[in-house]
């Protein structure tokens, strides 16, 4: 090959928030870790634009995002995102001053979000083996219960009265789920589990029920079962190996997805993908958990659901080489017993990253 190919090599523009608590610190670590990456691969470069869209900027100067924030995020090819939220401003305020908008005016509409025991963790359910829960989690994530439909009136006295009003529509349920089937046709056990709470809610998830079997019709090589979202709890901790692919609202697989990731060891391990299937906008990758205040400052957040968010943002952008080797990295430093605190480890953020990196280089780099 020319040695002057590296020239030539194809730049990925990323918009970089990481927002509030541990969403610093492991965007950085993220960053890190996508830079040792390109510059052992050599056939691609991250530009990286970092914006300082947060709690603490907004008690400065009074707002999250410039009012032309979205126009300006749809013009990188992916967003990576750390995560908002602080204790000195209302979680609701946070919450739909950023992420949301972020996810709903970029028309990302699916949230992926896979879960598995890593080598050398273990889940938290004794006889829980590694090869007994493998799940994807897909997440309506731009209607449902986080539609924003809804007011307050008499807000400050004893009559206060509050609705929040969630939207199902027809064209929204179905395309999450044909994402779904796609997503479960494309695994070895080609299983969907679709979950609702249709029993007590009589309209949204009727409809939602109704579209799943109309839209299983066109997958008959994918077997689907039905289960209430109180029932899934049990199921998920009883019978994890039951389970391939999971479809859910906006709510339910919020609450689901916690509850995988700790059964699959640790809520700092688990990714998501926040993705505009049409490609017309961005799409955002950013681990599942919060701004950690608890742990916040201290350098010990697990910066593994970061980097997983990270393969699966550098597998979005066509980079499969890089996404492979990055699980492989992540793979071989857990198996190796580096970990953070909540993996039962010693390490800390720093550790882990610096380990991650080390295998990249000795994975790609030729090193020893
Ligand atoms: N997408 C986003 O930006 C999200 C933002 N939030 C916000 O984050 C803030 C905190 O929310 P919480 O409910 O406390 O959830 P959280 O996910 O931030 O923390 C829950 C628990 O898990 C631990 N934890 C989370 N990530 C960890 C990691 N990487 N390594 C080790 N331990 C980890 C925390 O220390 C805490 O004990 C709130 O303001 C909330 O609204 C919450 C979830 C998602
Ligand atoms: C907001 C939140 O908890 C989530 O997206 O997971
Ligand atoms: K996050
Ligand atoms: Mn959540």
């Amino acid at each position: 090959m020319p040695s002057n190919i590296h020239s030539v090599a194809k730049v990925h523009r990323v918009a970089c928030i990481p927002g509030d608590g541990i969403g610093v610190d492991i965007t950085e670590a993220a960053t890190r870790v996508l830079n040792t990456l390109s510059t052992v691969l050599k056939t691609f470069e991250f530009d990286f634009t970092t914006f300082d869209w947060s709690s603490k900027a907004y008690l400065e100067r009074g707002w999250y995002m410039p009012p032309d924030g979205l126009d300006q995020l749809k013009k990188y090819d992916v967003i990576y995102f750390g995560a908002v939220g602080w204790p000195d401003v209302p979680d609701h305020i946070s919450l739909w001053s950023l992420i949301l908008p972020i996810r709903k005016a970029l028309n990302q509409y699916v949230n992926v979000r896979p879960t598995s025991i890593l080598p050398g963790t273990k889940s938290p359910l004794a006889d829980c083996k590694r090869e007994d829960l493998d799940w994807v989690i897909v997440r309506e994530n731009s209607e449902g219960e986080y539609s924003g439909q809804g007011g307050i009136s008499h807000e400050h006295s004893e009559h206060a009265v509050a609705t929040e009003v969630s939207i199902f529509t027809q064209v929204g349920i179905e395309r999450i789920m044909r994402f779904a089937f796609d997503t479960a046709r494309s695994r070895p056990r080609k299983k969907l589990t679709m979950v609702t709470k249709s029993n007590a809610q009589r309209h949204g998830m009727v409809l939602w029920d109704k579209v799943f079997y109309q839209v299983a019709k066109d997958y008959p090589d994918v077997s689907t079962d039905k289960m209430l979202v109180d029932a899934m709890t049990v199921r998920m901790v009883l019978h994890p190996t039951s389970l391939d692919t999971i479809v859910a609202t906006n709510l339910h697989a919020d609450i689901l997805s916690d509850l995988a990731a700790a059964l699959s060891g640790s809520i700092g391990i688990a990714p998501s993908s926040n993705l505009d299937p049409t490609r017309k906008n961005p799409s955002m990758f950013e681990p599942i958990h919060g701004s950690a205040p608890d742990i916040a400052g201290k350098g010990i957040a697990n910066p593994i659901g970061a980097f997983w968010s990270a393969a699966e943002m550098v597998r979005w952008l066509g980079e499969t080489e890089a996404a492979d080797g990055l699980m492989k990295a992540i793979s071989n430093v857990t198996a190796a017993g580096v970990k953070t605190k909540d993996l039962g480890g010693s390490e800390d953020t720093k550790g882990v990253t610096n380990a991650v990196c080390k295998e990249i280089e000795k994975l790609f780099g030729g090193g020893e």
